[in-house]
């Protein structure tokens, strides 16, 4: 295959870009569009490790012909007026680092890109690259380390550079769940909910599961999850008692991290919980996940158990404090870079 031909050489010291990367999402809540991105998604080795000769008679044979007319409707019941969660909030987070790097005086332009689905990182790497970035700082939505998704972006952006004749400066944020700023934003939201809202007598902090064989392999993720919770817990004075971490979106029979978040809440309200809040700390932003699997399948699971409130805590989305977070990140990982002239010796200016 021959290598993309770079636009002529000159002295231009280029441009500096954030590419903000999330998971992606069906273009419509229709059985066809979902199937189309459950192909490209559960293709992935990151995702599912199990051999392909294997995997693929599943993959092709039943969940591809099942799961899309179900997750569709699942999609339908929570889709927005503008389209699916998880990009309408993708967007409206990038537009609000944009915004936040251009207030401290960057010359640093700040885009998105979804790993399945559109628009593609390799096409978001295309178009920066067409317009002079040569130095581009790639930051995920996950905050918390997973070879199921984050070394999967990476796996993303390096298929795009082995087609490149000039590859760009290449930067990555690996992980953030420890990030004063991030946990700052979480606790945020936590206290406007009780404010608004009152108070439950437990928080649940849901995180996306992932199989428990990925951790015995050596997959940082949980232990980053519980330091995450930890954090936020400390953070809003929470004792012990006061908490819970747990795993949702089990995925087919393989045991996957515990404890389920699901059957969590059913034994909470068997044993006398009436109050609950609940949030996704994971999640930067609400989709699917969050929307429909916590705010109304769990919720449905807790109130017919016996609890009797059930206070949704909305992910971080357009939280003006998150986007500060989220610049605080992408500066300490752009230092060195001289955003404004482009040569990276100089000091910036203030
Ligand atoms: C098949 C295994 C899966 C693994 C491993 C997995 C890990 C993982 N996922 C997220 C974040 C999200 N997942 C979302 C949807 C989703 N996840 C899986 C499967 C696995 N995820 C499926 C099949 C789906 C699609 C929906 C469905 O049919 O059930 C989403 C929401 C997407 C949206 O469009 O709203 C997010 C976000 C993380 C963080 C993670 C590992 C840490
Ligand atoms: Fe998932
Ligand atoms: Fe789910």
């Amino acid at each position: 295959m021959p290598f993309r031909p770079a636009p002529a050489a000159t002295d231009d010291p280029g441009r500096t870009a954030v590419l903000y990367c999330n998971l992606g999402t069906p273009d419509a809540p229709t059985a066809p569009a979902v199937r189309r991105y459950l192909a490209e998604f559960l293709s992935d080795p990151r995702v599912v490790e199990i051999p392909k000769l294997a995997w693929w008679p599943i993959l092709h044979g039943i969940i591809l012909r099942v799961r899309p007319a179900k997750s569709a409707a699942k999609y339908a019941s929570v889709w927005m007026a503008q389209g699916s969660a998880l990009k309408v909030w993708t967007e409206a987070q990038a537009l609000g680092l944009r915004a936040s790097l251009a207030e401290r005086g960057h010359g640093v332009d700040a885009h998105y890109a979804m790993r399945y689905g559109q628009p593609a990182i390799a096409a978001q790497l295309d178009t920066l690259a067409a317009s002079g970035v040569n130095r581009i700082l790639v930051l995920q939505a996950y905050p918390q380390y997973s070879a199921t998704t984050t070394a999967s972006v990476l796996d993303a952006v390096g298929a795009w550079s082995r087609r490149q004749r000039r590859v760009p400066e290449l930067r990555f944020v690996n992980d953030y769940h420890d990030d004063a700023g991030y946990i700052a934003a979480l606790a945020d939201s936590v206290q406007r909910h009780w404010a608004q809202h009152g108070r439950g007598e437990l928080l649940l902090m849901s995180f996306h599961g992932i199989p428990a064989r990925n951790i015995a392999l050596g997959d940082p993720y949980q232990a980053q999850c519980q330091a995450t919770a930890r954090l936020l817990a400390q953070k809003l004075g929470l004792s012990d008692q006061q908490y819970r971490l747990t795993f949702q979106s089990r995925f087919g029979r393989a045991k996957w991290l515990e404890p389920y978040t699901e059957p969590t809440l059913r034994a909470l309200a068997q044993q006398g919980t009436k109050r609950i809040d609940v949030m996704c700390p994971g999640f930067p932003v609400d989709c699917l996940e969050t929307l429909e699997e916590i705010n109304m399948e769990a919720r449905e699971a807790f109130l017919e158990s016996g609890g009797e409130a059930f206070g949704y805590i909305p992910c971080l989305n357009d939280s003006p404090r998150w986007a500060q977070a989220l610049a605080d990140i992408a500066d300490r990982h752009l230092s060195g870079w001289n955003t404004r002239t482009g040569q990276a010796d100089q000091p910036a200016v203030s």
